[in-house]
């Protein structure tokens, strides 16, 4: 960035989540990521360059090999005039959703991360002036359990995510339980993966935003006020999707509409854009490969089906390596804990061992290549418990990133310049698909982190798991459903 030349009404207020805030710029498909902090937790400029330098490194030399160059876009720090920010701060402000204004931006270190605008089909340096569609996906741990370490049966039954639907909805921090099952969106299979979209549009939470050039246009900029309006929705996607039974309007062109992007996305979820090349990481799926709380399933055992079909995901695809990096956590949060207390009390003795540890960085080559090492047999050690405490920690970074898949309609008779592309029943659509959200997390959340897992099982196995019939009617109605499931589209 150019000092003395930085405008704060170039950029505009983009987004933000729990401890980073974006703005996007006007013309140039970059944006800027600062980090947020409570007002009483002001962190000095040389740390907070510290953090922001940590998490490129990451990105650069874990993230990257993990889940493809093409996927990861690490971006660069970046100092900028403290007036600038401070203007800038002052400008957005007042378009900060209310319950992400907990937190402060950091005004006072003037560092931030640029980064390319991933709203935006990445091989554009430029705003385009095709239309660019850009869907975000949250989609949160895809898997069960496997480990023996853990000790509430449920769950090896029902995933974290539908557990922690029902915690959250008692307490207040959504309205309605959604349908969606990560383990539907990761199974690779069509129809499973159709009915996890589908869930997502209807009840889009955090997990799910659509960008229409660059601008929000459907999901939740704030849980208070969530924008969810399908046939708002599908007036937006004419453009791309403009259905082939020539319907313009009504709500069947609604539904034509909709399933043409839960189509498209599916088929790009599914592709193999990085060279088909399956990551560092070789992980068996073990577990159960159904939720028992998803609709899905439900809807498919109550007509006396056989458990749904689980295709897989091709190897070279996203979904496939987020899955394998969120797989590193072997143990679960109940056999990682005592290993935890292991490095802790070893840390209590040594305190000046910290750095050698590289709990807090660096992220180089030699914390990456100790991130390999998948044996799971304890020798005691204080060796053996880092490695698995590091592991844990990349995983749920894996768990908790986003993906961002944007479009744009090739221009009629165009070459697709090297950039792959997907039929739609309109046109053809370049796409371009990344991971954003690859900060690596704190070593200090692991206490947080089990008892919070406590916490949503125990809510979970006694709320809801015992009054399951009741739940199963309200959740969801049978018929409706299935209809919508098993419907040929
Ligand atoms: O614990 P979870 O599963 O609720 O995930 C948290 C997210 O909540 P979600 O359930 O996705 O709505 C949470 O998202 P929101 O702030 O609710 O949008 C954060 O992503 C949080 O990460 P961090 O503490 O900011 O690094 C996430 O915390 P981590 O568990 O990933 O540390
Ligand atoms: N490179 C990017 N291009 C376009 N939009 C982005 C980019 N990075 C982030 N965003 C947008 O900003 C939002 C917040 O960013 P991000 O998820 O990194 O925040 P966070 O605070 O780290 O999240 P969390 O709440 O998970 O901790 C994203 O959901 C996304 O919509």
């Amino acid at each position: 960035m150019e000092e003395g030349k930085m405008d704060e009404n170039e950029w505009s207020y983009h987004g933000e989540g729990n401890k980073s805030l974006v703005v996007a710029h006007a013309q140039r498909c970059v944006v800027l990521r600062f980090l947020k902090f409570p007002p009483n937790k002001k962190k000095t400029s040389e740390e907070i360059l510290q953090h922001l330098q940590n998490i490129v490194d990451f990105g650069k030399n874990v993230m990257k090999d993990f889940l493809g160059e093409n996927y990861v876009h690490c971006g660069e720090v970046v100092q900028l005039p403290l007036e600038f920010v401070k203007q800038l701060c002052l400008k957005i402000q007042c378009e900060r959703p209310e319950s992400r204004c907990d937190k402060d931006l950091d005004t006072l270190s003037g560092y931030a991360m640029c980064l390319p605008n991933l709203t935006r089909l990445q091989t554009f340096p430029f705003a385009e002036h095709r239309p660019i569609l850009c869907v975000e996906i949250k989609p949160k741990c895809g898997f069960i359990p496997f480990s023996n370490g853990v000790t509430h049966e449920m769950k090896h039954k029902v995933c974290r995510y539908c557990m922690h639907q029902h915690l959250k909805v008692a307490t207040g921090k959504w309205k309605k339980i959604s349908k969606y099952c990560p383990l539907d969106l990761y199974s690779g299979n069509k129809q499973r993966m159709h009915f996890a979209l589908k869930s997502l549009l209807q009840e889009a939470q955090n997990n799910l935003r659509i960008f229409k050039n660059g601008e929000l246009i459907y999901g939740c900029a704030d849980a208070r006020s969530p924008v969810a309006d399908l046939k708002a929705l599908a007036h937006h996607l004419k453009p791309f999707f403009f259905p082939s039974n020539g319907l313009a309007s009504g709500p069947q062109c609604t539904r034509a509409v909709i399933r043409e992007l839960v189509h498209v996305i599916t088929r790009v979820l599914l592709s193999t854009s990085d060279k088909g090349r399956a990551g560092a990481l070789r992980l068996g799926l073990q577990g159960a490969r159904v939720c028992e709380a998803s609709p899905f399933s439900r809807s498919l055992h109550h007509q006396g089906k056989n458990t749904p079909e689980h295709s897989g995901l091709p190897k070279g695809c996203l979904l496939y390596k987020t899955l394998q990096v969120q797989m590193l956590d072997q143990l679960d949060i109940e056999g990682l804990y005592p290993l935890y207390n292991r490095v802790e009390q070893y840390l209590e003795e040594f305190p000046e061992e910290r750095k050698t540890l590289q709990i807090d960085g660096p992220y180089d080559e030699v914390f990456y290549q100790k991130l390999l090492d998948l044996s799971t047999e304890d020798d005691g050690t204080v060796a053996f418990a880092l490695t698995k405490v590091q592991q844990y920690r990349v995983a749920m970074t894996a768990k908790d990133c986003s993906i961002m898949i944007a479009l744009s309609p090739c221009l009629r008779g165009a070459s697709s310049d090297q950039r792959p592309v997907i039929p739609s029943s309109r046109s053809r659509l370049a796409f371009s698909v990344s991971v954003l959200d690859l900060d690596l997390k704190p070593y200090e959340s692991i206490p947080h982190q089990y008892k919070l897992d406590s916490k949503i099982v125990s809510y979970y196995s006694k709320t809801v798991h015992a009054k399951d019939d009741t739940v199963r009617s309200t959740r969801f109605k049978e018929h409706e459903d299935c209809t919508l499931v098993l419907h040929k589209v």
